[in-house]
Formats: C-alpha cells, structure tokens, sequence
C-alpha cells in the first residue's frame, strides 16, 4: 500500500514545479530549528533584536506598512456554487481562482527557500483536532506557525497515520497590494494566500484553517468552529464553569480569557483558567453537552491597550521569547506602545516617533506569544476531550442601545441574539474604522459559508437529549452622555460572567424584558465599584422606541440571506419584535419615548 505521506510528498513537489525554490526545508518544531530561523532573520533584518537584558528571547518584525490588517476584499471562499458563499463572502469560481492565484505563485520562489510547514489545530492526540500543511517562503511566518500551533514532528506523523489534511499555500510576493489574494477552496480542503505577510492573511493556520475551512468541515461533521475565546472560572468553592465567548476582532476576546479578578473576587478564593483567546472549536458529547477545545497554542493579540492595570497576564505572558510586530521601540530598545508607562523613541515603521505621524505603534500592532507563557494557562487546554461549556456569550462594541449583559430565554433566542451582533469596525481590518456593522457571531470574516445556511446549523444543535449552554449577550463598550465608557470593564467583567453562572445554577432569577433577561436588583454585584446608582441603570436600561427600530434593521439584515434563512430565525425576530409592541402598548407613551 502507498504510504500515506505520499499525497503530501506528491503536493510538496507539485508546488515546487511551480514555485521553483532553491531549497526545500522540511519543518520538524525543533527548538534549535526555530533558533536557527532566528539567526536568519536577525541576519537579513526580517527581525530586530530587542533590549534581551529586560525581554530575553524578544524581537521585533516590522512588516511593510501597506501589509498591516486582514484584507477582507482580497480574501475569497470559492465553492463550486456560489450560493454556497453567501452574501457574507467574496466568491470567485475556483478555476478562475486557481488560475489566477496561480499566475502569482508561477516561479515566486526562485532563489529562496521553501518551508513544509506540518501543524496540529487542538490537541495532538485530540479527536477533535485536525492537521493542516502550509507550505511558504516566510521564515517569519515559520517562526509564528511555530509558536501559534503545535508544529513539526509530532504534526506529520498524525498526518502520516491519518492521510487526510488542509493543503495551505503560503507566499510573501513583492508584498504589492494589487497583487495580493487570500484564497479558499472548501470541497478542495486547501488555501492559497499570495501577497501579504500579516497574521490573519498569512499564518494560514489560523483564520483560514480553524475559521473558514473548519467552518465549513464542521456544517457537515455536525460540530461548531468559532471566534471565540474560552475562559475557565473557578468559584471559591473549587468548582469550575467553562464560557465561550465571540467579540468580533479587537472587541476583547484576549482580554476576558485572561483576566484577574477585581480584589475582593481575588480574596474570596476566585481564579481564572485561561483555555483560548481567539478560536474555538466545539461538539456534543455523548452527555448532550458541548465540550471545546482552543485549536490554538499561542496568542496573536493586540498590543496597544495591554498594559499592567488592563491585562496584567498578558503583560507577563509577553516579557519574553515573544515576537512583537509593528510595534514602536523606546530609547532603550524596549517594545512599546500606546497604553503602557514611558516614551517612544522610534515608531512602528522605524522612524523617530513624531506625534503628527500618528500612534507610534501601529493601533493593529501584536505579539506572538506561546500560551504555556500565560500565568493562568489551564492544563485543562491540552485535554484531548476538551472542556465542557456552560455558557455562550456573544458582545460588541455599541456605544448605546445594548446592556451590559442580557440573557436569551432560550437556544433559538440565543442564536438570534448571536445572528444580531453588530459592532463598530476595528483596527483589524482595513478599512474604516468606528462604524456599525452587522457581524454575525463575529464571525462575518470568517464564516466560510452562507449565514443563512450557518444559522441553520446553529439551530440544528436543538435536539431532543441536548444540553445546551444558555446564551447570554453582553456590551462592555456602552458610553454616557460624556462620551465615556459606562462600565469599567477588563477585571471587573468577571461580576458579569458571576451573574451568568448564577443564572447557570438557577440561584437567581433575572427580570424577563421584550429583549430578555436582565439581572434584577441587586444580582450584579456592583460593591467596591465607583459606579453611581443612575450609572448602572443606565447600563441596564432597555429602550423600547430604540429596540423597535433595533429589530426592524435585525429583520431587514436577516432577509439578505433568504432563501437561506431559516424561518425559525424569522420567527424569533418577529416574535421579539412583538414582545417590544405589547410592551410599547402597555406603557405611557412620554415614558416609552423619554430617553
Ligand atoms: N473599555 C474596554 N475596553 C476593552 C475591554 N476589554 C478589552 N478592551 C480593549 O479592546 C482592545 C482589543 O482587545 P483584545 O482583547 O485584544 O481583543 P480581541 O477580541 O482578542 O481581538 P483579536 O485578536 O483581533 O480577535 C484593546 O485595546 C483592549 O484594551 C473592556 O472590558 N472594556
Ligand atoms: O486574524 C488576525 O489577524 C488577528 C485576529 O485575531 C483577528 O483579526 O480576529
Ligand atoms: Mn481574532
């Protein structure tokens, strides 16, 4: 019998046919292979050491300034039918694509060396986990997949005894913006990316692999591939909850998967146990409840923001063996950026920093970091069955409208709930940046199929023998009539994420509204907190006029995606848009409008 290397053999020499590489490097995760890939870099100026007496093992990349974010209309699905896509993606039919991208890739690796990059999404001897191969001509994408994935020997072999894995193809280019596509081919399980170095565009194992390709494997395999972050949360009884949540990029995902508790939290015994930041990767057990796992072993987080009194573990995690990218320097070579003690001496493109040039790091900046670094990494990460989840959280940035937390009353609410998210735009992504949109799941980016089909799939977990998590929603971001955040925030959530665990084990009962349910008085413990009484009314306040008009644009989005919508979905909508007329009847009219 053929081993079952040979398709990866055979693959590794097609792409070389087209790419011509002077060498071929097969990756095997080693320690002295990553030193080695360091040294390099070092050499050619593709990495900057940094001050190594207060960050040993830390350096920094700066990528060409035009390379910077996600490029979401560069990125394509390209199923065979384009109904598969969706209004929610670019969709090119994949031969065009295929001959396009492969125009590119024609000979782009002459001279250079080719790297087989084997990896692991999730635990390597996890059931649910699965393996991918990129190959590139990046030594820093090598070092990051290195640090992002559990890379290299160990990798291979489960491939080798499996045969089956995602094909990803991976080249810098002349890193020009007009010559620069991020291609998915689902039925074809691969992914080609040419043009761009950054994150999210090249380290194919992440949002390619574990969003939008998992994606679509796990609509057909009966499980769920997320943005979300899962965290662990340990009451001073020894008992633990595990929560996902999906905030769409840079909305604070890194953020609640490593916080510390506020300090009376901390003295009553509560801990935290990180599992994921960014992706998750969920299914039923044979108990009826859904068990996660991080496919990830590292974190690409944000850096501008992450400071001591912010996120504290992050800070620690990051004080060494961290590759930080576009990132400003201070005089002593120190990494640095908006949000953190002291002054920058050079910005992130290398030049003094002068404030009329902008930030000095760039505000999409972010370390790399491997998540055994993290203080409260949980080993519970590495088991093989994952961990079970007792609550969904879906959250935004929305300046009004939004509490700070609500409840659905059940899975279909919920997954509206989840289909409604909208959020203003971030620094992730090119574009603009602070206006509204509609980001379903916060998965807008990355679902690799249509909604209207993926809310389906949401719903079909349903079933007779489930055991669901409840769903909650949640807005950390709601501003005053000053413009100020509301809520403090950061450690301080965790008194949110007690209240849904209360609601979890049914000792409190929340106050049902048209929208869902709230915390009644005095369920969120607010103690120790500078919030003034009219503050945290404010943040629970639901506005029937604005809700009306919310439900009206939610149905309005949701008919984009008919004839795929299931009706299901419709129905909630309009039954929450009912709930919001009864109650609207059912008050004074100066009352209903006096916000
Ligand atoms: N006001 C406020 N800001 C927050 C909170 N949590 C996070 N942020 C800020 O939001 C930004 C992004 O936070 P992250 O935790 O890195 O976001 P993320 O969702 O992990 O982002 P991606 O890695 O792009 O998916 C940072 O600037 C944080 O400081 C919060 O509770 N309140
Ligand atoms: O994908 C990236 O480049 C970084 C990330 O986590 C996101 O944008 O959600
Ligand atoms: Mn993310």
């Amino acid at each position: 019998m053929a081993s079952k290397l040979e398709a990866l053999e055979h693959w590794v020499n097609e792409v070389a046919a087209l790419t011509r590489p002077a060498r071929i490097h097969w990756c095997d995760g080693s320690d002295a292979e990553y030193q080695a890939l360091v040294q390099q870099m070092l050499q050619t100026g593709t990495l900057i050491e940094l001050n190594q007496q207060t960050h040993p093992g830390c350096y920094l990349h700066r990528s060409n300034p035009s390379d910077v974010a996600r490029v979401e209309h560069l990125t394509f699905v390209c199923h065979p039918d384009e109904q598969d896509a969706g209004p929610n993606n670019h969709w090119m039919a994949p031969a065009e694509a295929h001959a396009k991208i492969d125009a590119l890739f024609d000979g782009c690796m002459v001279g250079r060396t080719m790297y087989v990059i084997p990896y692991c999404m999730g635990p390597i001897d996890s059931p649910l986990a699965r393996c991918g191969v990129e190959i590139t001509d990046s030594p820093y994408v090598v070092a990051n997949m290195r640090i992002m994935t559990r890379m290299g020997a160990a990798a291979q072999a489960r491939i080798e005894r499996e045969g089956t894995f995602i094909k990803g193809l991976h080249s810098t280019g002349e890193l020009d913006p007009e010559r620069r596509f991020i291609m998915h081919f689902p039925a074809e399980l691969s992914i080609k990316s040419y043009g761009s170095g950054y994150g999210g565009n090249a380290l194919l194992g992440k949002k390619c692999h574990a969003l939008r390709i998992a994606s679509h494997q796990a609509r057909s395999e009966g499980w769920l591939a997320e943005h979300m972050l899962i965290v662990g949360i340990e009451n001073p009884q020894g008992e633990t909850h595990y929560i996902a949540a999906a905030f769409p990029s840079a909305c604070g995902k890194t953020n609640l998967s490593m916080l510390i508790p506020p300090e009376g939290y901390l003295r009553d015994g509560w801990k935290v146990w990180t599992i994921g930041d960014d992706i998750c990767w969920m299914r039923p057990g044979a108990d009826g409840r859904l068990y996660a796992i991080n496919p990830e072993a590292g974190f690409f987080g944000v850096a501008p923001g992450t400071s001591g009194s912010t996120n504290h573990n992050a800070l620690t995690s990051i004080s060494h063996d961290t590759i930080f990218t576009n990132v400003a320097v201070t005089a002593d070579n120190q990494p640095w950026w908006e949000g953190l003690p002291g002054t920058p001496a050079i910005d992130w493109q290398g030049r003094p920093f002068d404030p009329a040039n902008g930030p000095a790091a760039h505000p999409n900046s972010r370390f790399t970091v491997s998540a055994k670094q993290c203080p409260t990494w949980s080993e519970m990460a590495e088991a093989a069955q994952g961990v079970p989840i007792s609550a969904i959280v879906f959250g935004g940035r929305r300046p009004s409208l939004l509490p700070l937390v609500m409840e659905a009353r059940d899975w279909t609410h919920g997954v509206l709930m989840g289909a409604a998210m909208g959020s203003e735009t971030t620094a992730a992504a090119t574009g603009t940046v602070g206006v509204l949109r509609r980001d379903s799941m916060a998965m807008k980016p990355f679902c690799g199929y249509h909604y209207g089909d993926y809310f389906a799939h949401w719903l079909s977990f349903d079933q007779p023998g489930a055991k669901l998590p409840k769903v909650f929603h949640v807005n950390w971001f709601r501003k005053g009539a000053n413009g100020k955040f509301l809520w403090p925030g950061f450690g301080d959530n965790l008194r949110v994420l007690e209240w849904m665990i209360n609601r979890v084990e049914d000792r409190v009962d929340g106050v049902e509204t048209p929208i869902g349910i709230l915390p009644g008085d005095g369920e969120l413990k607010v103690d120790g907190l500078r919030l003034d009484p009219a503050q945290l009314d404010a943040l629970l306040d639901v506005d029937n006029a604005g809700w009306q008009a919310e439900l009206a644009a939610i149905g309005e989005y949701l008919q984009t995606f008919v004839p795929h919508l299931p009706e299901r979905l419709r129905e909630e909508q309009q039954r929450v848009a009912r709930a919001l007329d009864a109650a609207d009847d059912a008050q004074p009219r100066q009352e209903a409008t006096a916000h």
